[in-house]
């Protein structure tokens, strides 16, 4: 060891399987980049310890705070969040100096006996803690005959699937990314396509996360960002900060490329809002350019969320009070 440029960076980190797997890779990532060494800084959020429902705590970022304040006091260098656990506003102390190319964004089931979501039996109990997840399983089974019931749990992802393997459910729905992040990918049962499951703004992105003032740690840590990633999510972001809903809404929302051949040449970006019983859905789809800017994504997702919000998407969100 000698002079500062082979000082450790503090990278602050929840204690989480999923989120000791991510921080993980991400620390490899930027060891690689800055050819400095990564350590790693446990910090406990209230969201790990609560044991109220995701919904029932409250407002968004639950996950994010203590992350935040520990940037904020200097006490770690950087942070790697979920970005579908990040709130749409952005403090102005902080900068998400990357995000990193977007992992598989659906979601899926891991369910008992190997069952795919349509072979589940009548009266099945599908373990979800998201408004979101419901709304949309509750919709496709009633438009399709089927007959299940969605049972609100939560707990980290290890304990989300033991709930299947206890014989408490039939079946749990998570993110792909999650899993593969944490190697549990084979134990998806099946991968829910997007016309049946939106997925959260943000779903399979992380976003690192650093001081506005530090612009040499900011250009390092930005050799770690997809441009393309971080336009789609941002276009994801703006539709749900305009229907002025937060990560538990029932809100899904998807920007992805459309080719001609070889050659990408516009985005689409759908979004989704329903009722939790999935009675009531207001799902919609805009294809344009690829927006060249952040300005241009923003704009997108605001432009969808008003012709959402024409459609009565607002009436459709009242679990974002809880
Ligand atoms: N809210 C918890 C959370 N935050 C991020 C992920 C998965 C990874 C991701 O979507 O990036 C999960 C678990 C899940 O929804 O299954």
């Amino acid at each position: 060891m000698s002079g500062k440029s082979t000082k450790a960076l503090r990278l602050g980190t929840r204690r989480s399987r999923l989120a000791m797997a991510q921080s993980g890779q991400v620390a490899e990532a930027v060891s690689q980049v800055t050819g400095r060494p990564v350590e790693l800084v446990e910090i406990t959020t209230y969201g790990d310890v609560s044991r109220e429902h995701l919904a029932q705590i409250g407002g968004t970022g639950v996950f994010v705070t203590a992350l935040r304040d520990a940037l904020a006091k200097g006490e770690v260098d950087f942070a790697v969040h979920s970005l579908k656990d990040l709130p749409t506003t952005q403090p102005e102390d902080l900068v998400l100096a990357a995000v990193p190319v977007r992992e598989d964004p659906h979601d899926v089931i891991v369910a008992r006996d190997a069952l795919k979501f349509t072979d589940l039996p009548r009266g099945a109990r599908i373990g979800t803690g998201s408004p979101r997840r419901m709304a949309q399983l509750n919709a496709y089974a009633r438009s399709h005959g089927l007959d299940i019931e969605t049972v609100p749990i939560r707990g980290n992802v290890d304990t989300r699937i033991r709930y299947v393997h206890d014989g408490e459910l039939d079946a749990v729905v998570l993110a792909a990314a999650g899993l593969s992040r944490i190697g549990r990918i084979d134990e998806v049962t099946d991968f829910l396509s997007i016309d049946t499951v939106l997925p959260a703004p943000g779903q399979g992105a992380l976003a690192i996360e650093c001081a506005a003032d530090n612009a040499s740690l900011i250009a390092a840590l930005g050799e770690l960002d997809d441009p393309f990633t971080r336009i789609a999510v941002t276009a994801e972001r703006s539709l749900l900060a305009a229907l002025e809903a937060g990560c538990s809404a029932p809100v899904g929302a998807l920007a992805d490329l459309l080719a001609d051949g070889q050659i990408v040449n516009e985005m689409r970006l759908r979004g989704v809002v329903g009722t939790t019983d999935g009675t009531r859905m207001v799902q919609l789809s805009t294809t344009g350019p690829v927006p060249e800017t952040h300005d241009g994504a923003m704009a997108l997702g605001r432009e969808l969320a008003a012709e959402m919000l024409a459609q009565g998407a607002a009436g459709l969100m009242g679990e974002r009070a809880l």
